[in-house]
């Protein structure tokens, strides 16, 4: 079982901005399965997609791995020789975690875990890339930046997983999605005091956007295909495609 969250449960006194440190890494499967709607659907189908789009001899990335929960389901999924996967995290924490969840599994598939910004690596000959909620916590200006340096670094028929928790253009809709992720929330045992002092301390480091907003830059980035293919309230994910060629 893993360890329970329970980091804003009393009230704290100076909420500060929201970081993944120890504490966070420490209870994180808990906090994100409490937290994210359809995050498992999300993380097995990545696996699924794995199946079909990982290539022989090409690179596969994790961008913000945390503990490695997209790069073990696309592990356990890959089905062509010489792939290798390549897991990054600027958080100490996750990292150091995230190695030793991995190691404590067998596979053929070589795993690297790399602690950088994602704004500072290489993407070359990739096959597929995954930012599983993880670009929201970029700043806007970067964004497209990364975006762009993805579609160069992955090869034709490659494709892009991103995943994010969305705002809506439509106030009404938006607030009705609001209110159900809160009811989400609440249903997996968080209070009111815990949802509010999580929502305070993410307010000023995770900015979200809409789906049009990603698929916009998507496009810009180069990648000829977008699409949302899962979604559960204000919480979904996109797939990305860089060429004609649909697997
Ligand atoms: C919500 S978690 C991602 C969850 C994970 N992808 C999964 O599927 O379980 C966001 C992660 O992105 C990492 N992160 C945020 N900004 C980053 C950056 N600029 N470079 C590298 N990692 C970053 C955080 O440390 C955190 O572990
Ligand atoms: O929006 C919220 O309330 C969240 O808890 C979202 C979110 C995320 O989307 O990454 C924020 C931080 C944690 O990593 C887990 C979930």
């Amino acid at each position: 079982m893993p360890n329970r969250d329970t980091l804003f449960s009393a009230p704290i006194n100076k909420l500060g901005d929201w970081t993944f440190d120890a504490q966070v890494a420490e209870v994180f499967p808990d906090m994100i399965q409490r937290s994210v709607p359809g995050y498992s659907n999300i993380i097995s189908m990545i696996g699924m997609l794995t199946e079909r789009f990982a290539q022989p001899n090409s690179t596969i990335y994790d961008l913000g791995c945390s503990l490695g929960a997209a790069t073990l389901s696309m592990r356990r999924h890959i089905q062509v020789d010489h792939c290798h996967i390549i897991a990054v995290d600027n958080s100490s924490a996750m990292v150091e975690r995230c190695r030793r969840h991995i190691d404590s599994f067998r596979a053929e598939t070589p795993v690297q875990v790399i602690e950088a910004d994602i704004r500072d690596i290489d993407i070359k000959n990739a096959s597929m890339v995954v930012l599983n909620f993880t670009l929201q916590f970029l700043e806007p200006d970067d964004r497209q930046l990364l975006l762009n340096k993805i579609c160069r670094g992955m090869l034709p028929g490659g494709v892009l997983v991103l995943s994010e928790k969305f705002n809506f253009a439509d106030q009404q809709i938006g607030e009705l999605l609001f209110d159900m992720h809160h009811d989400f929330k609440r249903a997996n045992g968080y209070s009111e005091l815990e949802i509010s002092q999580k929502r305070s301390m993410l307010e000023n480091v995770m900015r979200t956007d809409t789906v049009e907003t990603h698929k916009a830059r998507l496009h810009q980035a180069g990648f000829i295909h977008s699409e949302l293919w899962f979604q559960c309230f204000n919480f979904g994910s996109l797939i990305a495609i860089k060429d004609g060629v649909v697997r």
